[in-house]
């Protein structure tokens, strides 16, 4: 079934998470015209979309209520953000929130003129359309209304659907973060090769192959990591030596535990 893209969509915030969202969206056929951009800010790929059709900081007076609203500010910016939306949210808008931390209850607080809203924690793939998606819709949710943030939200990567609202924090320490973890990883690889004495070029560009193409291959093969991992791993051979260290007691496992944990603590100071 091919869900309808909204008929008008006003992005609140267009950085590095919304304007990729925004690309995505573009991509899967939402048309310019049906987009509304607010952001004191705007990137100059933004004013580029004005000339095709997008609304870029238009008097939020001459608005009509808008089918969905997308709040992609940082979260400490919600506040300032917030009190000048109330009026563009109609009876059967969506309110999709991908702030970090915030909940659906603050973000009902700010806006009192929510009934339907869904908090997702999308990734910064989203804008080469591999993100992943957690998100999970308030009580006032329709159906309808569920199928329309899923059109938006897997048009930009895959979905996955909660129940518990409470497991966000867990979702935005995992696979929000994530890709900066992952990045970090390809950094320390490059500065590892620069210690074992390789040119410095060529570490970085070792390392950035090594890390998307092995991303690449997890995406494209059905063998768990586990697996792969043991694909690469010779019996007695060099891969052994190096996982003796990594996988240690005191190895990768628990230090990505306590990142995690880091992550998931800031989210909850975040909210409120
Ligand atoms: N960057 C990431 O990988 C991810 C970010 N997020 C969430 O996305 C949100 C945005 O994060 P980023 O895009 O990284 O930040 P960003 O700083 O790149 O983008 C925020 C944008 O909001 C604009 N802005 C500031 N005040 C505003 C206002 N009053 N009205 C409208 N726009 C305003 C800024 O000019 C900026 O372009 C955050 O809440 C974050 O938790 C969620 C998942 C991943
Ligand atoms: O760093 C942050 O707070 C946001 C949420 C997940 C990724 N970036």
């Amino acid at each position: 079934m091919t869900v309808a893209l909204p008929a008008s969509l006003l992005l609140v915030g267009a950085g590095k998470m919304g304007g990729a969202m925004l690309d995505g969206w573009l991509k899967i056929g939402l048309p310019p015209a049906r987009i509304t951009v607010i952001d004191p800010y705007p990137s100059p790929a933004m004013q580029a979309l004005a000339d095709k059709g997008l609304t870029l900081n238009p008097a939020l007076a001459d608005l009509a209520p808008q089918a969905v609203l997308v709040l992609a500010v940082k979260p400490q910016m919600l506040d300032e953000a917030a009190p000048q939306l109330d009026r563009l949210i109609g009876a059967d808008s969506v309110i999709l929130s991908i702030l970090a931390g915030k909940t659906i209850t603050d973000i009902k607080e700010r806006l009192p003129a929510a009934r339907a809203i869904v908090r997702a924690m999308p990734n910064l793939p989203a804008s080469i359309g591999r993100g992943v998606t957690a998100a999970v819709g308030s009580s006032g949710l329709t159906l309808a209304q569920r199928d329309l943030a899923q059109a938006l939200l897997s048009g930009v990567g895959s979905v996955e659907w909660l129940d518990d609202e409470s497991l966000i924090d867990a979702v935005t320490a995992i696979s929000g973060s994530g890709p900066a973890y992952v990045f970090h990883l390809a950094e320390c690889l490059a500065e590892a090769g620069r210690t074992l004495g390789l040119p410095a070029d060529v570490a970085v560009r070792l390392a950035r192959a090594t890390v998307s193409g092995a991303g690449e291959l997890l995406h494209q093969s059905d063998l768990a990591a586990g697996t792969l991992r043991e694909n690469v791993t010779s019996k007695g051979g060099t891969t052994a030596a190096a996982l003796e260290v990594l996988m240690a007691a005191d190895g990768l496992q628990p230090l990505i535990l306590r990142t995690a944990q880091a992550a998931k603590r800031r989210a909850a100071e975040l909210s409120g």
